[in-house]
């Protein structure tokens, strides 16, 4: 091996303790604490996992967390009628609604209903739009991250070759924008791209994100590429009957090739959280009127 490791996990400590050190001062200047409100319905229990650890370092940076749990039959105008009732209480500055939703549940129309300046997951259309043009808004959390990650190990990307491995609406498309804004030129491919391997080989940055375990290898990449690994799939381990998580890239022998490699776990989930309350508190100076220099963050 010969890559180094990019540390998401000790990136993601520093972040939320800046962002705590932020809503120490939100506090003291509006006397009330910033406030996260989080959305699940159903009881899938990955998705249990992530909201704890959700409210947990919310509070944790000082900052308000409401849950609200909801039965899996929870009707859709019922949850449109929660998303409301939070968008109408000022006590809270950023929402989010735990994906998936139930196969009963519109997704697009529960996004919609969301105020978009509350909206700190940035799946909003306007949000969307707003990063599309370039207007202040707010950026999908694990894209943001993987941008964070890229400039603290590189400086500036401008120039580079980046290719990203995939086209969803919560990763591939806002990590394409974030890096066309930072002056990349920017390939996106996925599961259909013909030759992937010869696309991956010009890439100075590879981001990963196609939910395919270990599919990336270490000879698709080009020497010293820096190479991000978005991917969260649960597969079987060594011991009969346990399992573990693996990203989208085989990392033994990607971290032969590579300059720079996120792990996982440990690289970009942790990122993930913590952009979110880095977007909570800037929604909340932002909603208030309050100046804020969220590029100091
Ligand atoms: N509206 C919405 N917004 C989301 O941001 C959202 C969502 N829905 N639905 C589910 C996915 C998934 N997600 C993760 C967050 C943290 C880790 C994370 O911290 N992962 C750890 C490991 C966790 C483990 O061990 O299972 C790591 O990679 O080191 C992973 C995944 C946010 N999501």
């Amino acid at each position: 091996m010969s890559a180094a490791i990019i540390d998401g996990k000790a990136f993601a400590e520093g972040l939320r303790a800046r962002v705590g050190t932020a809503a120490v001062g939100f506090e003291a200047k509006t006397g009330r604490k910033a406030g996260l409100a989080v959305v699940l319905v159903g009881e899938d229990p990955a998705s249990q996992v992530y909201v704890r650890n959700k409210g947990k370092q919310t509070l944790a940076a000082g900052m308000n967390s409401f849950e609200h749990k909801l039965p899996a039959d929870t009707s859709e105008a019922d949850l449109l009628a929660v998303v409301e009732q939070l968008n109408n209480d000022p006590a809270v500055d950023g929402i989010l609604v735990q994906l998936p939703l139930p196969a009963h549940i519109n997704e697009q129309k529960v996004i919609a209903t969301i105020n978009p300046d509350k909206d700190v997951d940035g799946f909003h259309v306007v949000n969307v739009g707003r990063l599309a043009t370039g207007l202040p808004g707010f950026v999908p959390c694990t894209p943001l991250g993987c941008v964070m990650l890229l400039k603290d190990r590189l400086g500036s990307l401008s120039g580079l070759d980046a290719v990203v491995i995939g086209r969803s609406n919560i990763v591939g498309k806002p990590m394409a924008q974030l890096l066309i804004a930072q002056s990349c030129t920017v390939t996106v491919a996925h599961s259909r791209t013909k030759d992937l391997a010869e696309v991956v080989r010009r890439a100075d940055i590879v981001v990963a994100a196609v939910g395919r375990p270990e599919m990336v290898k270490g000879d698709w990449l080009k020497p010293g590429a820096t190479v991000i690994d978005v991917g969260i799939n649960r597969v079987s381990g060594a011991e009969e009957g346990k399992t573990k998580l693996v990203g989208d890239v085989d990392f033994a022998s990607a971290a032969n090739v590579a300059g720079a490699i996120t792990p996982v776990p440990g690289g970009v989930g942790p990122m993930t959280i913590a952009v979110l309350l880095r977007n909570t508190i800037v929604a909340a100076h932002r909603n208030a009127g309050l100046p804020f220099d969220e590029n100091a963050l």
